[in-house]
Protein backbone atom coordinates (compact mmCIF):
# COMPACT_ATOMS: atom_id res chain seq x y z
CA UNK A 1 0.00 0.00 0.00
CA UNK A 2 1.72 3.25 -1.41
CA UNK A 3 1.27 6.91 -0.29
CA UNK A 4 -0.70 8.14 -3.67
CA UNK A 5 -2.14 11.85 -2.52
CA UNK A 6 -1.72 14.17 0.26
CA UNK A 7 -5.08 16.80 0.19
CA UNK A 8 -5.12 19.48 2.48
CA UNK A 9 -8.30 21.44 3.53
CA UNK A 10 -9.78 23.40 6.24
CA UNK A 11 -12.83 22.62 8.98
CA UNK A 12 -14.24 25.65 10.68
CA UNK A 13 -15.69 24.15 14.16
CA UNK A 14 -17.84 26.77 16.73
CA UNK A 15 -16.86 26.64 20.32
CA UNK A 16 -19.79 26.36 22.97
CA UNK A 17 -18.42 29.25 24.67
CA UNK A 18 -14.99 31.25 23.67
CA UNK A 19 -12.08 29.51 25.11
CA UNK A 20 -10.05 32.06 27.27
CA UNK A 21 -6.33 31.15 28.63
CA UNK A 22 -3.38 33.20 30.00
CA UNK A 23 -2.09 33.03 26.41
CA UNK A 24 -5.02 33.53 24.32
CA UNK A 25 -8.87 34.13 23.18
CA UNK A 26 -10.06 31.95 20.73
CA UNK A 27 -14.02 32.16 19.48
CA UNK A 28 -14.19 28.91 17.33
CA UNK A 29 -11.63 26.27 15.45
CA UNK A 30 -10.33 26.35 12.97
CA UNK A 31 -8.12 23.68 11.63
CA UNK A 32 -5.93 22.19 8.58
CA UNK A 33 -6.92 18.90 7.49
CA UNK A 34 -5.09 16.24 5.67
CA UNK A 35 -6.66 13.45 3.77
CA UNK A 36 -4.07 10.37 2.40
CA UNK A 37 -5.31 8.29 -0.40
CA UNK A 38 -3.29 5.35 -0.72
CA UNK A 39 -2.98 3.87 -4.01
CA UNK A 40 -5.68 1.48 -3.00
CA UNK A 41 -8.50 3.75 -2.69
CA UNK A 42 -8.39 4.03 0.94
CA UNK A 43 -7.96 6.84 2.82
CA UNK A 44 -5.94 8.40 5.94
CA UNK A 45 -7.28 11.20 8.36
CA UNK A 46 -5.16 14.18 10.26
CA UNK A 47 -5.92 18.04 11.92
CA UNK A 48 -3.91 21.15 13.41
CA UNK A 49 -4.74 23.51 14.96
CA UNK A 50 -2.44 26.95 14.41
CA UNK A 51 -1.69 27.16 18.06
CA UNK A 52 0.78 30.22 17.18
CA UNK A 53 1.43 30.89 20.56
CA UNK A 54 2.36 27.94 21.92
CA UNK A 55 3.97 25.84 18.70
CA UNK A 56 4.92 28.86 16.67
CA UNK A 57 2.25 27.37 13.81
CA UNK A 58 -0.07 29.39 11.81
CA UNK A 59 -2.56 28.74 9.54
CA UNK A 60 -0.24 29.34 6.75
CA UNK A 61 2.60 27.72 7.87
CA UNK A 62 1.38 24.56 8.28
CA UNK A 63 -0.70 24.27 5.02
CA UNK A 64 3.16 25.54 3.61
CA UNK A 65 4.80 22.98 5.34
CA UNK A 66 2.88 20.06 4.41
CA UNK A 67 2.24 20.90 0.79
CA UNK A 68 5.88 21.90 -0.36
CA UNK A 69 7.73 20.13 2.06
CA UNK A 70 6.56 17.36 3.48
CA UNK A 71 4.02 15.90 0.46
CA UNK A 72 7.14 15.89 -1.94
CA UNK A 73 9.34 13.96 0.95
CA UNK A 74 6.70 11.20 1.36
CA UNK A 75 4.41 10.68 -1.64
CA UNK A 76 5.01 7.63 -2.90
CA UNK A 77 6.49 5.84 -0.08
CA UNK A 78 4.93 2.56 1.51
CA UNK A 79 2.54 2.79 4.24
CA UNK A 80 4.52 -0.04 6.13
CA UNK A 81 7.61 1.77 6.38
CA UNK A 82 6.50 3.86 9.42
CA UNK A 83 9.91 4.00 10.26
CA UNK A 84 10.70 5.44 6.93
CA UNK A 85 8.27 8.06 6.67
CA UNK A 86 9.07 9.12 9.85
CA UNK A 87 12.48 9.63 8.94
CA UNK A 88 11.62 11.66 6.03
CA UNK A 89 8.57 13.79 7.83
CA UNK A 90 11.00 14.73 10.88
CA UNK A 91 14.02 15.45 8.42
CA UNK A 92 12.12 17.24 5.70
CA UNK A 93 11.69 20.64 7.49
CA UNK A 94 12.62 21.90 11.01
CA UNK A 95 9.93 22.62 13.70
CA UNK A 96 6.27 23.02 12.49
CA UNK A 97 5.52 19.78 14.79
CA UNK A 98 1.59 20.76 14.09
CA UNK A 99 2.11 20.00 10.57
CA UNK A 100 4.09 16.63 11.11
CA UNK A 101 1.46 15.83 13.68
CA UNK A 102 -1.41 16.27 10.95
CA UNK A 103 0.26 14.06 8.49
CA UNK A 104 1.83 11.54 11.35
CA UNK A 105 -1.81 11.11 12.29
CA UNK A 106 -2.99 10.26 8.99
CA UNK A 107 -0.44 7.87 8.15
CA UNK A 108 -0.50 5.79 11.42
CA UNK A 109 -4.42 6.09 10.65
CA UNK A 110 -3.93 4.46 7.01
CA UNK A 111 -1.52 2.30 8.52
CA UNK A 112 -4.31 0.88 11.26
CA UNK A 113 -6.69 0.40 8.34
CA UNK A 114 -4.00 -1.56 6.76
CA UNK A 115 -3.73 -3.88 9.57
CA UNK A 116 -7.51 -3.95 10.00
CA UNK A 117 -7.01 -2.76 14.01
CA UNK A 118 -8.13 -0.21 15.77
CA UNK A 119 -4.88 2.08 16.24
CA UNK A 120 -4.71 1.66 19.96
CA UNK A 121 -4.39 -1.38 20.10
CA UNK A 122 -1.58 -1.57 17.75
CA UNK A 123 0.32 0.82 19.61
CA UNK A 124 -0.14 -1.32 22.95
CA UNK A 125 -4.04 -1.63 23.71
CA UNK A 126 -3.50 -1.23 27.30
CA UNK A 127 -6.97 0.19 27.97
CA UNK A 128 -10.38 0.79 25.94
CA UNK A 129 -12.16 3.91 28.12
CA UNK A 130 -10.83 7.21 29.44
CA UNK A 131 -11.60 9.97 31.01
CA UNK A 132 -11.06 12.93 30.64
CA UNK A 133 -11.63 16.37 32.59
CA UNK A 134 -13.10 20.29 31.09
CA UNK A 135 -11.31 23.35 30.74
CA UNK A 136 -12.89 25.96 32.85
CA UNK A 137 -11.58 29.39 30.62
CA UNK A 138 -10.20 32.55 33.06
CA UNK A 139 -12.86 34.67 33.49
CA UNK A 140 -14.78 36.68 36.44
CA UNK A 141 -14.86 34.82 39.35
CA UNK A 142 -18.70 33.98 39.26
CA UNK A 143 -18.57 32.98 36.09
CA UNK A 144 -15.71 30.44 36.39
CA UNK A 145 -17.61 29.00 39.47
CA UNK A 146 -20.70 28.98 36.98
CA UNK A 147 -19.02 27.01 34.40
CA UNK A 148 -17.63 24.43 37.34
CA UNK A 149 -20.95 23.73 38.34
CA UNK A 150 -21.96 23.24 34.87
CA UNK A 151 -19.70 20.89 34.18
CA UNK A 152 -19.91 19.12 37.10
CA UNK A 153 -23.54 18.83 35.97
CA UNK A 154 -22.52 17.30 32.91
CA UNK A 155 -20.65 14.47 34.46
CA UNK A 156 -17.55 15.86 34.71
CA UNK A 157 -15.33 14.54 37.66
CA UNK A 158 -12.12 16.56 36.63
CA UNK A 159 -11.49 20.07 36.05
CA UNK A 160 -8.97 21.81 34.79
CA UNK A 161 -9.14 25.41 35.57
CA UNK A 162 -7.52 27.78 34.12
CA UNK A 163 -5.33 30.36 36.26
CA UNK A 164 -2.32 32.59 35.84
CA UNK A 165 -3.46 35.84 35.07
CA UNK A 166 -3.85 37.55 38.47
CA UNK A 167 -1.89 36.04 41.91
CA UNK A 168 -4.45 36.98 44.30
CA UNK A 169 -7.41 36.42 42.08
CA UNK A 170 -6.42 32.87 41.59
CA UNK A 171 -6.54 31.66 45.34
CA UNK A 172 -10.26 33.41 45.15
CA UNK A 173 -11.35 31.78 42.74
CA UNK A 174 -9.87 28.32 43.25
CA UNK A 175 -11.57 28.88 46.67
CA UNK A 176 -14.70 29.46 45.39
CA UNK A 177 -14.48 26.49 42.88
CA UNK A 178 -13.94 24.43 45.52
CA UNK A 179 -16.08 25.45 47.43
CA UNK A 180 -19.24 25.13 45.04
CA UNK A 181 -17.94 21.71 43.59
CA UNK A 182 -17.53 19.95 46.70
CA UNK A 183 -14.66 17.36 47.57
CA UNK A 184 -15.37 15.04 45.60
CA UNK A 185 -14.44 16.85 42.18
CA UNK A 186 -10.95 17.28 41.00
CA UNK A 187 -9.34 20.06 40.31
CA UNK A 188 -6.27 20.74 38.33
CA UNK A 189 -5.21 24.28 37.56
CA UNK A 190 -3.17 25.22 34.33
CA UNK A 191 -1.22 28.64 34.61
CA UNK A 192 -0.05 28.83 30.88
CA UNK A 193 3.37 30.29 31.95
CA UNK A 194 1.29 32.84 33.52
CA UNK A 195 2.95 33.04 36.80
CA UNK A 196 6.59 33.69 38.17
CA UNK A 197 8.22 30.93 40.14
CA UNK A 198 8.13 33.18 43.44
CA UNK A 199 4.27 33.99 42.56
CA UNK A 200 3.74 29.80 41.81
CA UNK A 201 5.42 28.93 44.95
CA UNK A 202 3.30 32.16 47.08
CA UNK A 203 -0.06 30.88 45.66
CA UNK A 204 0.18 27.26 45.18
CA UNK A 205 1.33 27.24 48.82
CA UNK A 206 -1.67 28.94 49.70
CA UNK A 207 -3.78 26.79 48.44
CA UNK A 208 -2.09 23.74 50.31
CA UNK A 209 -2.36 25.72 53.41
CA UNK A 210 -6.23 26.22 52.64
CA UNK A 211 -6.43 22.31 52.40
CA UNK A 212 -7.62 22.88 48.67
CA UNK A 213 -6.39 19.78 47.16
CA UNK A 214 -4.97 20.74 44.23
CA UNK A 215 -4.29 17.30 42.13
CA UNK A 216 -1.69 19.41 40.18
CA UNK A 217 -0.24 22.44 38.58
CA UNK A 218 0.11 22.59 35.28
CA UNK A 219 3.19 24.80 33.52
CA UNK A 220 3.45 27.41 36.05
CA UNK A 221 6.21 29.59 34.58
CA UNK A 222 7.53 30.23 30.99
CA UNK A 223 8.68 27.83 28.77
CA UNK A 224 12.35 29.10 28.70
CA UNK A 225 12.20 29.27 32.85
CA UNK A 226 13.13 25.84 33.51
CA UNK A 227 15.28 27.04 36.83
CA UNK A 228 11.98 28.77 37.83
CA UNK A 229 10.05 25.30 37.06
CA UNK A 230 12.36 23.37 39.27
CA UNK A 231 12.37 26.05 42.04
CA UNK A 232 8.79 24.88 42.00
CA UNK A 233 8.76 21.76 41.66
CA UNK A 234 11.16 21.38 44.66
CA UNK A 235 9.28 23.93 46.65
CA UNK A 236 5.47 22.86 46.98
CA UNK A 237 3.83 19.33 47.31
CA UNK A 238 1.89 19.89 44.81
CA UNK A 239 2.92 17.94 41.58
CA UNK A 240 3.89 20.31 38.91
CA UNK A 241 3.76 19.18 35.02
CA UNK A 242 5.62 20.82 32.43
CA UNK A 243 3.50 21.26 28.97
CA UNK A 244 4.84 23.80 27.22
CA UNK A 245 8.46 23.61 28.57
CA UNK A 246 8.02 19.89 26.92
CA UNK A 247 7.84 19.21 23.22
CA UNK A 248 10.17 16.89 22.29
CA UNK A 249 11.98 13.98 23.63
CA UNK A 250 14.99 15.85 24.24
CA UNK A 251 12.95 18.11 26.15
CA UNK A 252 11.45 15.48 28.29
CA UNK A 253 14.74 13.98 29.02
CA UNK A 254 16.62 17.34 30.11
CA UNK A 255 13.36 18.30 32.22
CA UNK A 256 13.42 14.59 34.00
CA UNK A 257 16.89 14.42 34.18
CA UNK A 258 17.55 17.65 36.66
CA UNK A 259 13.72 16.67 37.82
CA UNK A 260 12.19 20.07 36.67
CA UNK A 261 8.85 18.34 37.08
CA UNK A 262 6.77 15.88 38.73
CA UNK A 263 4.62 15.03 35.30
CA UNK A 264 4.72 15.27 31.58
CA UNK A 265 1.90 16.63 29.09
CA UNK A 266 2.23 14.78 25.95
CA UNK A 267 0.63 16.89 23.09
CA UNK A 268 0.77 15.55 19.44
CA UNK A 269 1.15 18.98 18.40
CA UNK A 270 4.06 20.01 20.60
CA UNK A 271 5.47 16.20 19.90
CA UNK A 272 4.96 16.35 15.86
CA UNK A 273 2.72 13.25 16.03
CA UNK A 274 2.49 10.11 17.29
CA UNK A 275 5.87 8.79 16.58
CA UNK A 276 7.79 11.30 18.35
CA UNK A 277 5.17 11.24 21.47
CA UNK A 278 5.77 7.25 21.68
CA UNK A 279 9.46 8.59 22.07
CA UNK A 280 8.16 10.96 25.03
CA UNK A 281 6.29 7.78 26.59
CA UNK A 282 9.12 5.83 26.60
CA UNK A 283 11.14 8.48 28.32
CA UNK A 284 8.97 8.94 31.44
CA UNK A 285 8.11 5.36 31.60
CA UNK A 286 11.92 4.76 31.75
CA UNK A 287 12.49 7.59 34.49
CA UNK A 288 8.82 6.42 36.14
CA UNK A 289 7.15 9.90 35.60
CA UNK A 290 3.70 9.42 34.58
CA UNK A 291 2.44 11.70 31.43
CA UNK A 292 -1.15 13.58 30.85
CA UNK A 293 -2.62 12.98 27.63
CA UNK A 294 -3.42 17.07 26.08
CA UNK A 295 -4.73 18.90 23.53
CA UNK A 296 -4.61 22.27 22.01
CA UNK A 297 -7.65 23.62 20.75
CA UNK A 298 -8.57 20.69 18.56
CA UNK A 299 -12.14 19.08 17.35
CA UNK A 300 -12.63 15.19 17.33
CA UNK A 301 -10.03 14.18 14.15
CA UNK A 302 -7.10 15.31 16.35
CA UNK A 303 -8.53 14.24 19.67
CA UNK A 304 -9.36 10.91 18.52
CA UNK A 305 -5.92 10.26 17.41
CA UNK A 306 -4.61 11.39 20.99
CA UNK A 307 -6.97 9.20 22.65
CA UNK A 308 -5.38 6.13 21.15
CA UNK A 309 -2.46 6.91 22.02
CA UNK A 310 -3.64 7.60 25.55
CA UNK A 311 -5.58 4.39 25.82
CA UNK A 312 -2.78 2.62 24.41
CA UNK A 313 0.16 3.20 27.07
CA UNK A 314 0.16 2.73 30.37
CA UNK A 315 2.49 5.80 31.42
CA UNK A 316 -0.25 7.85 30.63
CA UNK A 317 -2.27 8.02 33.32
CA UNK A 318 -4.45 11.14 32.98
CA UNK A 319 -5.84 12.81 29.96
CA UNK A 320 -6.88 16.44 29.08
CA UNK A 321 -9.12 15.62 25.79
CA UNK A 322 -12.01 18.17 26.15
CA UNK A 323 -11.32 19.19 22.91
CA UNK A 324 -14.71 17.60 21.09
CA UNK A 325 -17.14 18.95 24.63
CA UNK A 326 -15.71 22.39 24.02
CA UNK A 327 -17.09 22.45 20.38
CA UNK A 328 -20.79 23.53 19.54
CA UNK A 329 -20.96 20.50 16.62
CA UNK A 330 -19.40 17.73 15.72
CA UNK A 331 -17.87 17.83 11.73
CA UNK A 332 -16.95 14.03 11.72
CA UNK A 333 -18.67 10.90 11.81
CA UNK A 334 -16.90 7.97 13.52
CA UNK A 335 -13.90 7.86 15.75
CA UNK A 336 -14.02 6.89 19.25
CA UNK A 337 -17.37 7.77 21.14
CA UNK A 338 -17.09 11.01 23.35
CA UNK A 339 -19.40 10.72 25.64
CA UNK A 340 -18.69 13.89 27.57
CA UNK A 341 -16.69 13.28 30.08
CA UNK A 342 -15.69 9.24 29.11
CA UNK A 343 -14.48 8.81 25.77
CA UNK A 344 -14.85 4.59 24.73
CA UNK A 345 -12.58 3.02 22.11
CA UNK A 346 -13.95 0.80 19.51
CA UNK A 347 -13.15 -1.71 16.96
CA UNK A 348 -13.24 0.72 13.85
CA UNK A 349 -9.94 0.02 12.33
CA UNK A 350 -6.97 2.93 12.36
CA UNK A 351 -8.61 6.36 14.10
CA UNK A 352 -11.90 5.31 13.39
CA UNK A 353 -12.98 8.71 11.81
CA UNK A 354 -15.20 8.05 8.41
CA UNK A 355 -15.68 11.20 6.69
CA UNK A 356 -14.37 14.89 7.30
CA UNK A 357 -16.55 17.61 5.87
CA UNK A 358 -13.59 19.28 3.88
CA UNK A 359 -13.19 16.01 1.61
CA UNK A 360 -16.79 15.29 0.35
CA UNK A 361 -16.66 11.57 -0.80
CA UNK A 362 -16.89 11.47 -4.55
C1 LIG B 1 -7.96 22.32 25.33
C2 LIG B 1 -7.10 21.81 26.44
N1 LIG B 1 -7.88 21.45 27.57
C3 LIG B 1 -6.05 22.82 26.85
O1 LIG B 1 -6.22 23.55 27.77
N2 LIG B 1 -4.94 22.82 26.09
C4 LIG B 1 -3.83 23.72 26.21
C5 LIG B 1 -4.06 25.08 25.69
C6 LIG B 1 -4.49 24.98 24.26
C7 LIG B 1 -4.71 26.17 23.42
O2 LIG B 1 -4.48 27.31 23.79
O3 LIG B 1 -5.15 25.84 22.30
C8 LIG B 1 -3.08 23.63 27.49
O4 LIG B 1 -2.37 24.57 27.85
O5 LIG B 1 -3.08 22.60 28.14
MG1 LIG C 1 -1.42 23.36 29.55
Amino acid sequence: MKIAEIEVGEISVPLVTPFKTALRTVEAIEDIVVKITADTGETGYGEAPPTAVITGDTRGSIICAIRDYIRPAILGMEIENIDGIMHKLHTCIQKNTSAKACVDMAVYDLFGKRCGVPLYRLLGGYRRELETDLTISVNPIDEMVRDSLSAVKRGFRILKVKVGQEGEKDIECIAAIRDAVGKDVKIRVDANQGWTAKEAIRILSVLEREGLDIELCEQPVKVQDIDGLRAVTKAVSTPILADESVFSAGDAMEILRTHAADLINIKLMKAGGIYGALKICAIAETCGVECMMGCMLESKLAVSAAAHLAAAKSIITRTDLDGPSLCRIDPFEGGPDFLESRIVMNDRPGIGIQSVPAFPSR
